[in-house]
């Protein structure tokens, strides 16, 4: 009402019948009052309920009948002209957002004014936080280190981008870093496996590769590339993503056969956000139905500037399968590298990034891990995101201990303390009492966010629930194990997705591994469900244990197949929405009156003779009378009759008596409309691109 900046003094219910008596002409449905309208579901339209409405005169005064008092109150405000649109309430935005995440470079050797004007925070409030970290700085001029740098902008809530200077540094050129993406069974699996057999590291080492998640071809000609071995489904797009920041080069891979499709574009996006380049292979050439001609078009026409076409891009066709081609798509990548002089300091403190970490029975957690600049060093104190550790031992591709990791090239890191996730950066620290501390700090930081993000998708689901009448909100707790940590952050990523304003869907714990007891204990602490990806099925006594606690295990292997299967489950889960529907039609063709026949007044009886023209009519449902159009009442049934017989419902096409509780002013021609509650569940909605949602 304040909407529509005049007030109104509702003092009680007011049947329509009694108001249209005293003609009143109605102009508009107040829903603010309405008693009922949280079950008619017409909370943002007009209430059609009968007993709440706003009401203008044929003198244009405003005002709601009260019939106690035989008075309508005025509207005190007539400044606004009268209202001729239903009211629609504003929409209230009552999530304040929280600011939106604020990064700042850092560099080793900045000052602590630097900082300041960086972070937007008094000297004073860092030098606070700096002795609160035990630092002691003498003077605003001092330099700091990198890592307090990053401790003081946690503090403050800043997220920091390590930048290091190569000023003086010798620059070496490095093997190009690619990944390959591209559609669903276009063949990437099949074109990584090709490219790895083609590895002359691997042809020395008797084929024998452990999986690293990366692999380095090495040529002839003593050039080499480094190929990330990412999934390929939408879903892993979080992990994809993380992978073009370590990537240099993309291998778009594209089926002859088949052509551009949903996720040859989606991996066109990354790309093209990432701003790395890309390489298309049009694979599967050797298939009689290859059409690589139709692939180059359909290609440029999506915006890649091929090279054959006068752009850049350069196009290889390819065979996996027949192994055709692959020596022209390395020389393809090299060539691309050498366009893009890729160089990178070798000296110095390493700057690397956690392409996959894994557990580990006998060696603890470990990490697989891309050197980006500096060498690391065995026996180095690092840390990983939020984890740290001493660096105990380093193993290249073929899984031989080595003592240092130059740029591009992969390797594994045995010795941290917890688990790290795909992407964490990795940074060398002095002493293990710094890399404690960063750690510490991070892991606050962290958790600030994750919290921080918790209550702001709780107040975002709060307001889209009021705009969509959504009954409550129910929690679905949901614990995440796979068999990589990059994968138990794509999933839950991918699980997120199925967040909807009805089901707050709530990852309480991932890890790495198969379902375990612990996770049992946990899951049923918290009523959660458990999904565990690629992992091997829980022993017995686990499974027992799930089921005597009613704790379901959902297992499964194919990330869509896991996302179906979690989208029925929060689709069962939700409330649903209540809605009113209109079960069945049934049009006045008579009416008669009964003398005297009312039950509690010995009044007389209005009886409308109808025929049902669509669905059915029920006589426990609520009716609603319509005359042209316009909603006259609504109200229960007094009686249904067929035929001279009491009847509980009336179907198309048969003629009926009904008698409508409280409204007698029927008129031949009037449209009696039944109606009926419904809860409407959401929808569990899968697109071509595979991206999920749950649509309210
Ligand atoms: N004829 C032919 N078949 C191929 C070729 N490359 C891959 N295939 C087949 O295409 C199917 C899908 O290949 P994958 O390598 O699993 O495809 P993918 O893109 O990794 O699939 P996802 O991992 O599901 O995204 C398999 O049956 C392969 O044998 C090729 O060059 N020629």
């Amino acid at each position: 009402l304040d909407e529509i900046s005049y007030t109104l003094t509702i003092e009680s219910q007011v049947p329509m019948k009694k108001l249209r008596r005293k003609k009143f002409e109605v102009k508009s449905y107040c829903m603010a009052t309405c008693p009922r309208h949280t079950f008619c579901g017409n909370r943002f339209g007009r209430c059609f309920h009968s007993s709440t409405a706003l009401l203008a005169r044929g003198d244009g005064q405003f005002g709601l009948r009260t019939p106690k008092r035989e008075k309508y109150v005025k509207r005190e405000n007539r400044t606004q002209p009268p209202i001729e649109a239903p009211y629609v309430p504003p929409k209230v935005k009552t999530a304040t957002k929280s600011s939106v995440d604020r990064t700042i470079d850092i560099f080793e050797g900045m000052t602590i004014v630097e900082l300041a004007k960086r972070t937007g925070e008094s000297l004073s409030s860092l030098q606070d936080i700096l002795l609160n970290v035990g630092e002691k700085v003498e003077s605003e001029f001092d330099p700091l280190s990198i890592d307090i740098a990053e401790l003081v902008a946690m503090e403050l809530g800043v997220n920091v981008r390590r930048r290091h200077s190569d000023e003086g540094a010798k620059l070496l050129a490095r093997p190009p870093v690619v990944t390959v993406m591209g559609h669903v069974d276009h063949g990437k699996t099949s074109l990584l496996d090709a490219l790895r057999q083609t590895s002359l590291v691997e042809k020395e080492a008797g084929g024998i590769t452990q999986h690293l998640g990366a692999f380095v071809v090495s040529m002839p000609s003593g050039s080499s590339i480094t190929f990330l071995d990412t999934p390929g489904h939408a879903a892993f797009s979080a992990m994809r993503a993380r992978g073009a920041a370590v990537t240099d080069i993309v291998v778009l891979v594209v089926a002859a056969d088949d052509g551009v499709m949903p996720q040859t574009q989606e991996a066109m996006s990354h790309a093209t956000l990432a701003k790395v380049p890309v390489v298309v292979a049009i694979n599967k050439c050797d298939k009689p139905a290859a059409d690589p001609e139709q692939v180059k078009l359909q290609l440029a026409s999506e915006g890649l500037l091929l090279e054959e076409m006068g752009g850049d891009v350069q196009v290889v066709e390819v065979s996996a399968v027949k192994k055709t081609g692959l020596d022209r798509l390395e020389e393809a990548l090299l060539l691309q590298a050498e366009l893009m002089d890729l160089k990178a300091r070798i000296d110095g403190p390493a700057q690397a990034y956690v392409v996959e970490a894994r557990l580990d029975r006998g060696r603890g957690p470990l990490a697989t891990a891309i050197v980006k600049a500096g060498t690391l060093v065995c026996g180095q104190y690092v840390v990983v995101g939020s984890e740290w550790g001493r660096i105990r031992a380093l193993r290249d591709m073929v899984g031989k201990m080595t003592d240092r990791a130059t740029p591009a090239m992969p390797i594994e890191i045995e010795g941290l303390k917890g688990l790290p996730m795909a992407g964490d950066d990795i940074v060398v620290v002095d002493s293990e009492e710094r890399a404690r501390m960063l750690s510490t700090g991070r892991t606050r930081k962290s958790e600030k966010d994750r919290l921080r993000k918790i209550s702001e998708g709780r107040t975002e689901a709060e307001e889209s629930s009021e705009e969509q009448e959504v009954v409550e909100r129910v929690e679905m707790p949901i614990i995440v194990k796979a068999d990589v940590q990059g994968t138990v952050q794509a999933v839950t990523d991918a699980l997120k997705s199925l967040n909807s304003p009805q089901v707050f869907v709530n990852i309480v714990h991932v890890g790495v591994g198969p379902v375990s007891q612990s996770d049992i204990d946990l899951a049923r602490a918290c009523g959660a469900c458990i999904v565990g990806f690629n992992v091997k099925n829980p022993p017995s006594s686990v499974t027992q244990a799930a089921t005597r606690a009613s704790i379901q295990i959902k297992t499964h292997r194919v990330i869509y197949h896991l996302l179906e299967d979690m989208g029925s489950l929060i689709v069962h889960k939700a409330p649903g929405t209540a809605e009113t529907q209109v079960a069945g039609e049934a049009q006045v063709l008579n009416i008669f009156e009964l003398k005297g026949r009312s039950k509690s007044k010995g009044a007389d009886v209005k009886i409308a003779g109808c025929r049902v023209i669509d669905g059915q009519v029920t006589r426990s449902s609520t009716m609603r009378l319509l005359r042209s159009g316009e909603v006259m009442f609504e109200g229960s049934c007094a009686s249904l009759k067929r035929e001279k017989q009491d009847v509980e419902t009336v179907g198309k096409g048969n003629e009926c008596g009904l008698v409508i509780r409280d409204w007698d002013d029927f008129q031949v021609g009037d449209i009696i409309q039944c109606l009926e509650q419904v809860v409407r569940k959401p929808k569990f909605i899968s697109s071509e691109s595979g991206a999920v949602r749950i649509e309210c």
